[in-house]
């Protein structure tokens, strides 16, 4: 049988495609890249100052294996500008804005959406938008403000890594002042937005990563933040394969890759 078992464990290592996007078998040696925690990795550090050979959000990749990034977050928090960032600087996976595809969609931008269709009808758009959206792999999307509302939509989410950008509402105020976000279009526009983080704050800490934002860090800088908190995210979730690993490990077996 030795020809077939060959053939077979090549079968294993190949990727498969699903729905038009590669896959790879997560049983399949080739899921695991041996990459870990740049951070953690003394052999990747420059030993005059401390920093870092290799970008950190290069080997996020590997160590994603295609599982998308949500962004979730008030309105200004910065999930557009620094998942961009970040998108960029994996270098292999896509950027996404759920409001730019709804846009684009409809034909009409969001003011005039929340205008001649009202708050619910935007609703029900996003949440489509999103089914669309969470079909695909190796993205990292921008959510609107209120993706987080309808419970439906965490089911959707949860198929990825979800990242809460947590600012304060001055900052925020500062950034967007004067932008023609509809829910803000108020005479007090600060009171409003803390309105509607603290009806809210508990959906965003549902994500599975909160990243402080300050003032004093700019997108780079936040995109930085975030990627490390990814990369400690994933040290302290393994996958089920990789602790299944361990445990026949500890338990003096033999893992077959
Ligand atoms: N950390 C940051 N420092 C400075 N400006 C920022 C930062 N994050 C976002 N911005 C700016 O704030 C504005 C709103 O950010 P954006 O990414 O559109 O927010 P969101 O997508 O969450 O609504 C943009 O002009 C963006 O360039
Ligand atoms: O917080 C919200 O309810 C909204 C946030 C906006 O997206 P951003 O968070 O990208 O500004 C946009 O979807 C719409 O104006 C509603």
């Amino acid at each position: 049988f030795a020809p077939i078992a060959g053939h077979l464990q090549q079968l294993q290592r190949t990727s498969l495609s699903a729905g038009g996007f590669e896959w790879q078998d997560p049983t399949s040696d080739l899921s695991d890249p041996g990459v870990e925690n740049p951070y953690k990795n003394p052999s990747l550090l420059n030993s005059d100052d401390n920093t870092l050979k290799v970008d950190p959000a290069r080997l996020l990749s590997p160590r994603l294996r295609g599982c998308n990034i949500y962004f979730i977050g008030m309105m200004g928090c910065g999930k557009s500008a620094v998942g961009d960032a970040i998108a960029r600087r994996m270098g292999t996976y896509n950027f996404l804005d759920t409001d730019i595809i709804l846009e684009r969609a409809a034909g009409m931008t969001i003011p005039q959406i929340f205008e001649s269709e009202g708050e619910d009808s935007f609703r029900d758009a996003e949440a489509k938008v999103l089914d669309s959206v969470h079909a695909h792999v190796r993205c990292v999307v921008s959510t609107g403000g209120g993706m987080v509302l309808r419970n439906q939509n965490w089911s959707k989410l949860q198929t990825g890594l979800v990242v809460y950008l947590k600012v304060e509402p001055e900052v925020i105020m500062k950034r967007i002042e004067g932008t023609d976000r509809p829910l803000l279009q108020t005479p007090d526009p600060l009171s409003r937005l803390k309105e509607l983080m603290a009806e809210r704050k508990q959906k965003y800490e549902q994500a599975d990563v909160t990243v402080e934002v300050h003032e004093s860090m700019d997108v780079a800088g936040a995109a930085d933040a975030v990627i490390r908190a990814l990369h400690d995210f994933i040290d302290e979730n393994p996958p089920a394969w990789k602790m299944a690993k361990a445990k026949a490990q500890a338990d003096g077996l033999d893992w077959v890759n």
